[in-house]
């Protein structure tokens, strides 16, 4: 086999499972154990993957992200042959490992020991194979004597050490990974990302994941899956930023839906009134109204006010607070010695903020008019008037993301 040759190949590949609709009755029947034979249940067919052609070459690792239920996790028992598409074709080329469901084929009863030669057949190994990797899978579960229990007393997080140990060693041609780096604790994900790495240079990859960050970091090309159908496709860094554009638009309509609806208002007011905050919108950098913001994005603050009554030294605050009362960020026209002129009855004032380095997640502002700089006795105070959120791909912790860069100087 070639270097560049196609691995996998789908040919307008199409999946449709049958779903049983029931009525309510039907449920409530069923719930309450009786029998349902004088009202039959519909079938639905419904189409997990509709009309998806790719292909993948040898030692490519390829990216697959979409929303829950988009129809990435089928594509992989498609090409695991754990299910045959409905219309299309699906051609695989070597010895497939497959990821998915890890330890879904052990026998309870045999130890652990036991369903490493089980596992090992049912891929394909002969006895003498795996007797030759037997030593790497032991060392890499580090499950050490318990090997010698019959595996229905793993716990979960062992399973899945037993059972990655075993994919990883049986020298597949293409493997198959659903977010397998987040099986395990700490220290045993950062030995199959290394292990990850390893099989990158000699194995074809596709990888399932939710963690654009990670499928930014390992895939070069990526493939973007709505509702069954391959939505877009190309290199890494484009279709995630393209789709997490998307997410952002969803997100953001939701939100903006969810207000509308006005759901339980969270908002504290307070003050003297020769000042009204009319109204407060977070916008974008065009100035249009928006919810939802990526953390390299412009939040503008429009404040629309209305002045009923002449006032002394008038000032305008904002304050960011996190989801659980964080204080992040404060800031009033006084601090930027700025004198305003509230002279006509309406007015707008903005506050613009030129990127968002916070962790992701929602936000909350409380915005202010006060006169020389007390706050204590404003002229409006609306806490918590509106929300945002923040959504990034950063994953670091704390609340704000400060630049940062490692290096690992070798001392000589
Ligand atoms: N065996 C099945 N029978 C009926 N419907 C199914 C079956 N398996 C999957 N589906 C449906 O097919 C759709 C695609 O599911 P799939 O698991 O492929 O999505 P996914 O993109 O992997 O989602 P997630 O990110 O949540 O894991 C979903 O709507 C799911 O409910």
């Amino acid at each position: 086999m070639g270097l560049g040759e196609h691995m996998i190949q789908f040919d307008q590949v199409s999946k449709c499972y049958v779903r049983q609709a029931r009525t309510f009755r039907e449920s409530l029947t069923r719930l309450c154990g009786q029998s349902i034979e004088r009202e039959p249940s519909r079938e639905a067919g419904f189409w997990a993957v509709k009309d998806v052609s790719f292909e993948v070459r040898r030692g490519e690792t390829l990216g697959i992200i979409g929303d829950n239920g988009a129809g990435k996790s089928t594509i992989l028992k498609l090409i695991a042959g754990i299910t045959v598409p409905t219309h299309g074709r699906v051609n695989i080329k070597g010895r497939i490992s497959s990821l998915i469901e890890l330890g879904a084929g052990f026998n309870p009863d045999l130890t652990g020991y036991e369903n490493i030669y089980l596992n090992g057949a049912v891929l394909g190994l002969t006895r003498r194979e795996i007797d030759g990797c037997l030593g790497q899978i032991v060392t890499f579960s580090g499950l050490g004597s318990f090997l010698d229990v019959p595996v229905k007393y793993y716990s979960s997080g062992m399973y899945a050490r037993l059972g990655f140990a075993i994919a990883v060693h049986v020298k597949a041609d293409v493997i198959l990974t659903d977010e397998i780096l987040a099986v395990g604790d700490t220290a045993f994900q950062r030995q199959c990302l290394r292990k990850f790495k390893e099989l990158q240079a000699v194995s074809t990859i596709i990888f399932v994941s939710h963690d654009l960050v990670r499928v930014k970091e390992v895939c070069s090309r990526v493939l973007w899956i709505k509702q069954g159908r391959l939505h877009g496709e190309g290199e890494s860094e484009k279709v995630i930023e393209a789709y997490l554009q998307a997410v952002q638009r969803d997100r953001d309509h939701h939100l903006r839906a969810d207000k509308n609806r006005d759901h339980a208002p969270e908002e504290r007011r307070r003050g003297t009134g020769e000042v009204e905050i009319v109204e407060v919108a977070t916008c974008d950098g065009t100035g249009a109204p928006r919810m939802a913001f990526r953390g390299d994005e412009v939040l503008l603050v429009r404040i629309k006010y209305r002045v009923h009554k002449p006032c002394y030294d008038p000032g305008f605050g904002i304050n960011i607070m996190s989801h659980d009362g964080v204080f992040v960020h404060g800031t009033n026209t006084f601090i930027h010695g700025m004198i305003l002129d509230l002279t006509r009855e309406f007015g707008t004032i903005e506050l613009f903020y030129p990127n968002l380095p916070m962790v992701p997640g929602p936000y909350w502002l409380t915005v202010g008019a006060t006169s020389d700089n007390d706050w204590s006795v404003p002229y409006d105070l609306r806490e918590r008037v509106c929300k945002f959120e923040v959504l990034s791909t950063r994953r670091d912790g704390g609340l704000i993301c400060l630049e940062h860069r490692w290096s690992y100087p070798v001392e000589h």
